[in-house]
Protein backbone atom coordinates (compact mmCIF):
# COMPACT_ATOMS: atom_id res chain seq x y z
CA UNK A 1 0.00 0.00 0.00
CA UNK A 2 1.24 3.34 -0.69
CA UNK A 3 0.74 5.75 1.99
CA UNK A 4 0.97 9.78 1.98
CA UNK A 5 2.69 11.73 4.75
CA UNK A 6 1.74 15.04 5.28
CA UNK A 7 3.95 17.42 7.59
CA UNK A 8 3.30 20.06 9.48
CA UNK A 9 6.27 21.24 11.28
CA UNK A 10 7.56 24.72 12.16
CA UNK A 11 11.28 23.45 13.86
CA UNK A 12 11.81 20.12 12.74
CA UNK A 13 10.18 17.77 15.50
CA UNK A 14 7.58 16.33 13.36
CA UNK A 15 9.84 15.77 10.16
CA UNK A 16 11.76 13.44 12.22
CA UNK A 17 9.19 11.44 13.57
CA UNK A 18 7.36 11.28 10.15
CA UNK A 19 10.65 10.13 8.98
CA UNK A 20 10.49 7.40 11.36
CA UNK A 21 7.22 6.41 10.68
CA UNK A 22 7.94 6.51 7.29
CA UNK A 23 10.91 4.04 7.53
CA UNK A 24 8.94 1.78 9.74
CA UNK A 25 6.57 1.04 7.21
CA UNK A 26 8.75 1.01 3.92
CA UNK A 27 10.55 -2.10 6.09
CA UNK A 28 7.12 -3.40 5.89
CA UNK A 29 7.05 -3.69 2.61
CA UNK A 30 4.52 -0.60 2.22
CA UNK A 31 5.55 2.78 0.76
CA UNK A 32 5.65 5.97 1.95
CA UNK A 33 6.02 9.15 0.44
CA UNK A 34 6.80 12.24 3.10
CA UNK A 35 5.44 15.70 1.91
CA UNK A 36 7.23 18.22 3.74
CA UNK A 37 5.48 20.89 2.41
CA UNK A 38 2.03 19.19 1.70
CA UNK A 39 0.45 21.07 -1.49
CA UNK A 40 -2.77 19.85 -3.22
CA UNK A 41 -1.20 19.87 -7.21
CA UNK A 42 1.59 17.12 -5.19
CA UNK A 43 -0.79 15.30 -2.36
CA UNK A 44 -3.02 13.25 -4.11
CA UNK A 45 -6.49 14.24 -3.47
CA UNK A 46 -8.58 11.19 -4.53
CA UNK A 47 -8.52 7.36 -3.59
CA UNK A 48 -5.38 7.98 -1.40
CA UNK A 49 -4.22 7.14 2.55
CA UNK A 50 -3.04 10.27 4.02
CA UNK A 51 -1.23 10.43 7.45
CA UNK A 52 -1.31 13.59 8.72
CA UNK A 53 1.49 13.98 11.19
CA UNK A 54 0.84 18.02 12.84
CA UNK A 55 2.39 20.05 15.26
CA UNK A 56 0.69 22.61 17.05
CA UNK A 57 1.97 26.43 17.11
CA UNK A 58 0.90 30.27 17.79
CA UNK A 59 -1.98 29.71 20.08
CA UNK A 60 -3.42 26.27 18.74
CA UNK A 61 -2.15 26.98 15.18
CA UNK A 62 -1.42 24.85 12.24
CA UNK A 63 2.55 24.83 12.12
CA UNK A 64 4.16 26.71 9.27
CA UNK A 65 4.67 23.84 6.47
CA UNK A 66 1.40 22.52 6.87
CA UNK A 67 -0.65 26.18 6.97
CA UNK A 68 -1.07 27.16 3.39
CA UNK A 69 -2.38 23.39 2.79
CA UNK A 70 -5.02 23.76 5.21
CA UNK A 71 -6.04 26.94 4.40
CA UNK A 72 -6.55 25.73 0.79
CA UNK A 73 -8.82 22.91 1.76
CA UNK A 74 -10.74 25.69 3.75
CA UNK A 75 -10.94 27.83 0.97
CA UNK A 76 -11.98 25.23 -1.52
CA UNK A 77 -13.72 22.58 0.31
CA UNK A 78 -12.62 19.71 -2.39
CA UNK A 79 -14.39 16.49 -1.90
CA UNK A 80 -12.67 14.49 0.14
CA UNK A 81 -14.43 11.37 0.26
CA UNK A 82 -12.05 8.98 -1.57
CA UNK A 83 -9.39 9.77 0.80
CA UNK A 84 -8.69 7.94 4.08
CA UNK A 85 -6.76 9.15 6.46
CA UNK A 86 -4.96 9.26 10.28
CA UNK A 87 -3.59 11.43 12.18
CA UNK A 88 -0.88 12.08 14.81
CA UNK A 89 -0.96 15.52 16.65
CA UNK A 90 2.17 16.81 18.19
CA UNK A 91 2.31 20.04 21.04
CA UNK A 92 2.97 20.38 24.52
CA UNK A 93 0.41 19.95 27.30
CA UNK A 94 1.63 23.21 28.89
CA UNK A 95 -0.27 25.28 26.63
CA UNK A 96 -4.07 25.80 27.10
CA UNK A 97 -4.35 24.99 23.26
CA UNK A 98 -3.07 21.08 23.39
CA UNK A 99 -3.14 19.85 19.81
CA UNK A 100 -5.21 22.15 18.70
CA UNK A 101 -4.27 22.02 15.05
CA UNK A 102 -4.68 17.77 14.92
CA UNK A 103 -8.19 18.73 15.89
CA UNK A 104 -8.92 21.15 13.56
CA UNK A 105 -7.18 19.03 11.13
CA UNK A 106 -9.54 16.04 12.18
CA UNK A 107 -12.76 18.24 12.13
CA UNK A 108 -11.51 19.88 8.52
CA UNK A 109 -11.01 16.61 6.53
CA UNK A 110 -14.36 14.43 7.84
CA UNK A 111 -15.93 17.54 6.96
CA UNK A 112 -15.10 17.34 3.36
CA UNK A 113 -15.92 13.63 3.68
CA UNK A 114 -12.30 12.09 4.32
CA UNK A 115 -12.29 9.33 6.88
CA UNK A 116 -10.39 8.53 9.80
CA UNK A 117 -9.55 5.04 9.97
CA UNK A 118 -8.59 4.52 13.54
CA UNK A 119 -8.05 6.80 16.46
CA UNK A 120 -5.53 9.30 16.08
CA UNK A 121 -2.40 9.48 18.63
CA UNK A 122 -1.67 12.58 20.69
CA UNK A 123 2.19 13.46 21.54
CA UNK A 124 2.99 15.37 24.33
CA UNK A 125 6.19 16.93 23.57
CA UNK A 126 6.44 17.98 27.68
CA UNK A 127 5.96 14.66 28.84
CA UNK A 128 6.67 11.97 26.57
CA UNK A 129 10.08 9.95 26.82
CA UNK A 130 10.33 8.66 23.15
CA UNK A 131 7.60 9.94 20.79
CA UNK A 132 9.28 7.85 17.95
CA UNK A 133 8.73 4.72 19.62
CA UNK A 134 5.31 6.00 20.18
CA UNK A 135 4.44 6.35 17.19
CA UNK A 136 5.93 3.76 15.43
CA UNK A 137 3.90 1.65 18.13
CA UNK A 138 0.83 3.39 17.40
CA UNK A 139 0.88 1.93 13.59
CA UNK A 140 0.22 -1.21 14.66
CA UNK A 141 -3.48 0.18 15.40
CA UNK A 142 -3.60 1.80 12.39
CA UNK A 143 -2.88 -1.08 10.97
CA UNK A 144 -5.17 -3.83 12.42
CA UNK A 145 -7.89 -0.89 11.97
CA UNK A 146 -6.96 -1.21 8.19
CA UNK A 147 -7.16 -4.71 7.85
CA UNK A 148 -10.93 -4.78 9.16
C1 LIG B 1 5.97 29.40 19.86
C2 LIG B 1 5.40 28.04 20.16
C3 LIG B 1 4.03 27.91 20.32
C4 LIG B 1 3.47 26.65 20.61
N1 LIG B 1 2.11 26.55 20.76
C5 LIG B 1 1.58 25.34 21.08
C6 LIG B 1 0.17 25.22 21.27
O1 LIG B 1 -0.60 26.16 21.16
N2 LIG B 1 -0.31 23.97 21.56
C7 LIG B 1 0.49 22.87 21.70
O2 LIG B 1 -0.01 21.79 21.96
N3 LIG B 1 1.83 22.98 21.52
C8 LIG B 1 2.39 24.18 21.22
N4 LIG B 1 3.74 24.29 21.04
C9 LIG B 1 4.59 23.10 21.21
C10 LIG B 1 4.97 22.49 19.88
O3 LIG B 1 3.86 21.85 19.26
C11 LIG B 1 6.06 21.43 20.11
O4 LIG B 1 7.24 22.12 20.53
C12 LIG B 1 6.35 20.61 18.90
O5 LIG B 1 7.34 19.64 19.21
C13 LIG B 1 6.82 21.46 17.73
O6 LIG B 1 6.95 20.62 16.61
P1 LIG B 1 7.82 21.05 15.36
O7 LIG B 1 9.27 21.09 15.83
O8 LIG B 1 7.60 19.93 14.40
O9 LIG B 1 7.37 22.37 14.86
C14 LIG B 1 4.31 25.52 20.74
C15 LIG B 1 5.70 25.67 20.57
C16 LIG B 1 6.24 26.91 20.29
C17 LIG B 1 7.73 27.04 20.12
Amino acid sequence: MHFHILIGTTSGNTEYLADEVSKALIEEGHQATLHDQPSDTEVPMKNAHWLLCIATHGAGEYADSIYPFMQSLTDNRPDLSSIHYALIGIGDSSYDTFCQAAQDADALLSGLGARRICESLTIDMFNDLDPEANAVNWLSTWKSARSE
